[in-house]
Parts: structure tokens; sequence; C-alpha cells
């Protein structure tokens, strides 16, 4: 299945501002993309039209042959359900589930069993080095188990695209380059793509690639030279 994510000439526009003035890129299955840009220059704003979360008011996106942007609200929730998934910055679990009912979310909205999702989730725990925790909620765990947590339940589904703001935003930088390390390699070996909105270049240095944003558009868009990787 060709599940490019591809935006063409989005525009979004908040009253007089420009947040989005016509940005078109193609994002391959598999790919590692940081979105850099100076705040307010229309990252988030990029991050939530690519994701289906706002729609753009002109342009279109794409993931494969599926245009996003044209469907019911019903639909595109179903899609962003099934081949999307989300970390952000400060995880946002479910604080009253158990890690592992956190993690087992996704699937159960698919419809699995509750006990071959929780078999699942608590397999995605151990792979990423949380096989002790399963029981523990959100608040009974340190900010880089629970961003671990989170990137479980954003994986889980094996989504097509994964969607990360800020992910080591509320970490400190030790914890920060774990979670990066092991967000990239978890969505690598999911063939997953992707697409990381972050302020900090170390956070970029762990992406192939790096688009920054300037003034609502692309600035530029190059390979990086992985210098997070080590
Ligand atoms: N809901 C909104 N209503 C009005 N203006 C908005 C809204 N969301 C974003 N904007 C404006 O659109 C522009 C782009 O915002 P956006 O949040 O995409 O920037 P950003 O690059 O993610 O910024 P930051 O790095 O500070 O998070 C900004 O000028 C912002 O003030």
């Amino acid at each position: 299945m060709n599940e490019t994510l591809t935006a063409t000439n989005l525009v979004k526009t908040y009253g007089q501002v420009h947040a989005l003035a016509g940005v078109s890129l193609a994002i391959n299955a598999g790919e590692t993309v940081a979105i850099m840009g100076p705040s307010g220059s229309g990252k988030s704003t990029l991050l939530h039209c690519l994701s289906g979360i706002l729609k753009p008011d002109g342009g279109d996106v794409r993931l494969g042959g599926a245009d996003i942007t044209t469907m019911s609200d019903a639909q595109r929730s179903k899609l962003r359900r099934s081949r999307f998934g989300f970390v952000f910055q400060d995880g946002q679990l479910v604080a009253e589930l158990s890690a592992a009912e956190n993690v087992a979310f996704p699937l159960l909205l698919a419809g699995w069993s509750r006990s071959k999702a929780l078999a699942e989730a608590n397999q995605w725990l151990s792979r990423l080095g949380l096989a002790e925790m399963g029981g523990r909620k959100p608040g009974e765990m340190s900010g880089g188990q629970a961003q671990r947590v989170a990137i479980a339940r954003a994986l889980v589904h094996k989504p097509a695209v994964v969607f990360a703001d800020e992910p080591t935003g509320a970490l400190d930088q030790a914890t920060g380059h774990e979670v990066m390390q092991i967000l990239t390699t978890v969505t690598k070996m999911s063939g997953a793509s992707l697409i990381v909105v972050t302020h900090d270049t170390k956070v970029a240095g762990w992406c192939s690639r790096l688009i920054e944003i300037r003034d609502a558009l692309i600035h530029a868009d190059s390979a990086t030279n992985q210098a997070g990787v080590r």
C-alpha cells in the first residue's frame, strides 16, 4: 500500500494572520522528518492540518490515495484513529487508566477484545523497557517513562504516520535524548513515518530530514546528518 503523506498548496488563515500561505510537501513511508521554525511561523498549524485535526482553508492532504480534506468528519476521525499515531509534549495519557490500559486504548477503539488488547499493550511496554510498569497510573511514573507509554500508545495499532508535537519539551536533556532514540527506532521498526515539531536542533538531529518553516512557508527542506544518532 502506498501511504505517502502528501500536502498540496495548504493555506490556513486566522483573520488577518496567514498561518500557512501555500505549503506543499510529500513524506514517504518510513521517513523521519523534523519541522522547525521560529515561534508563530506555522509549525503546529501544519502538523494539525497534516494530521486532520484542522481543516485547511485551501489545498489538500492525502494519505496514499485518500484525500483527508474532503472526507466527512466521521471518516476523517476513523482514519486518524486507525492510520495515525500521536505523541504530545505532556503525553496526554488518561490519568485514571493504568499504563497498559492507556496503550491498549487504540486497539479497544478498533474493536479488539480487552484481553487481546492488554496482551499486545504489555508486549509494547516490554519492548520499550517498561515490562514491570503496566499496572501503574501515569501519575506514578517519571516524565520519561510516561512519554515511553505515550510512544507505545502511538504505535500499538501500527499507524502509517506518527505525529509528535514537542515530544521532549517537558523532559530534561538526557531523558529527551533517550525518548527520541526510542521514538525514532520504534517508528522505523514498524515502518511508519514520523513527523516531529520541535524547537530543539538535537531533537531534529534524530530525524533524517529537516523542514524549516518561516512566515507560513517552507523555507528549507533537506536531509540531516542525523547528528543525534550515535
Ligand atoms: N486558533 C488560532 N486563532 C488565531 N490565530 C492562531 C490560532 N492558531 C494559530 N494562530 C496564529 O497562527 C500563526 C501560526 O501559529 P502556529 O501555532 O502554527 O505557530 P508555531 O510555529 O507552531 O508556533 P510555536 O512554536 O510558538 O508553537 C501564529 O501567528 C498564531 O498566532
